[in-house]
């Protein structure tokens, strides 16, 4: 669902100020340190409840001030609305609201809008640690698996538990016994769940990267956090001395991974810098495809500083894709005339400038 409308109050260095977006294209162009990646944040922010920039909120909130709130109201013509408001206060929880009812998790905010976000950090992706691909995995799983959240609240309580009791030292082995059993079977859905999405989302991300006018035809490797001829229930007590002595859980779905191969050979190790930007593009935009074809939920793509990251062709290639998906898109640059040639006349295209923090709608 597209936001129709966001407020913003207090948040970085975002002037206080109510903004109307286009359901589809959206560019905001400024100069270095205006405030157009803050703008990005705040719309993540209201679709997840968190940032992608900082988990400190000190660092979010405006710097002479005690807390910050936004609000938003999305939805398109054929969909019903929804009202979300975020207030975030030092050293208080959270207050989030949807449709006027207090939530307690703001896991209910992600089904409003799925958000995907490309920006800087987002090119660690095959080269960074395995969080990186985790969060990329699970963001598709939790959209298309409803049970997913659930399962994993469950693997992550006992694993938590568990790890605890391994802290412990000499531990009665009966006690970690009924976690096991826990882990076991939420560890096998986990599983089932994530290697599902892998195998259906890489014919997209091939599909994608064809749009893109690339060549390279990649494959991923899905790895499940163990081995994958053993049962987990076997990998925990066969494990446990070396556990115990770590004081933690070495293996299971909270260590699985996913490595990207093209033409057999791992895409870190044989790409160039620009052609692992363009693969990250196509898998990031794939999951919103993926999504779109199987629940129909359109997603809202948030791209910071788009040209600092492709060049004219590649960009050129992307702008046409983002134009015929039909989505909300919101894109920042530096500099307009890096884009707004490379969209068609007819293209429903919003521009905003942002200066000093406030941003305003160009004619
Ligand atoms: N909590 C805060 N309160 C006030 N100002 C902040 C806060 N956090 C960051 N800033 C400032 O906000 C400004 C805008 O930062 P932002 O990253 O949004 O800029 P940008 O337009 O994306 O810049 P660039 O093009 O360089 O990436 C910066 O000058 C930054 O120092």
């Amino acid at each position: 669902m597209p936001y129709q409308s966001i407020v913003i109050s207090k948040f970085r260095n975002l002037a206080d100020q109510r903004l109307e977006l286009s359901p589809l294209i959206n560019i905001v162009d400024g100069k270095n340190g205006s405030g157009k990646s803050s703008l990005i944040e705040s719309l993540y922010y209201l679709s997840v409840g968190k940032s992608f920039r900082s988990s400190k909120l000190d660092s979010i909130i405006e710097h002479n001030s005690s807390g910050f709130t936004l609000f938003s109201v999305t939805g398109d013509d054929n969909s019903h609305q929804h009202r979300v408001g975020i207030s975030r206060e030092k050293n208080k929880p959270a207050l989030i609201k949807i449709d006027g009812e207090f939530i307690r998790s703001a896991i209910q905010l992600a089904t409003i809008t799925p958000t995907l976000v490309i920006e800087p950090e987002t090119f660690d992706l095959l080269d960074g640690g395995p969080n990186n691909r985790r969060r990329y995995m699970d963001w598709g799983v939790f959209h298309v698996e409803h049970r997913f959240s659930e399962v994993w609240r469950r693997y992550t309580k006992s694993l938590k538990q568990r790890n605890t009791l391994l802290r412990r030292g000499r531990i009665d082995r009966s006690l970690l016994a009924p976690w096991d059993g826990q882990m076991a079977t939420t560890a096998a859905m986990i599983d089932q769940y994530r290697n599902d999405y892998i195998m259906s989302l890489v014919p997209v991300i091939n599909d994608i990267l064809k749009s893109l006018n690339q060549t390279i035809d990649i494959d991923i490797s899905y790895y499940r956090g163990w081995d994958k001829k053993t049962d987990y229930k076997t990998i925990l007590e066969d494990s446990i001395e070396r556990d115990i002595r770590s004081g933690f859980t070495h293996q299971g779905p909270h260590r699985a991974d996913i490595r990207i191969k093209v033409n057999g050979r791992f895409a870190d190790e044989v790409l160039s810098r620009g052609q692992k930007k363009i693969l990250i593009f196509a898998m990031i935009l794939a999951q919103g495809a993926f999504l779109s074809k199987l629940l129909g939920r359109k997603s809202v793509y948030l791209i910071d500083d788009i040209s600092a990251e492709l060049d004219i062709e590649h960009r050129k290639n992307v702008c046409s894709y983002l134009e015929k998906l039909e989505s909300q898109v919101v894109l920042t640059v530096v500099d307009i005339d890096s884009v707004l040639p490379l969209f068609r006349k007819d293209t429903e295209l919003r521009m905003f400038h942002v200066e000093h923090g406030k941003v305003s709608q160009v004619n």
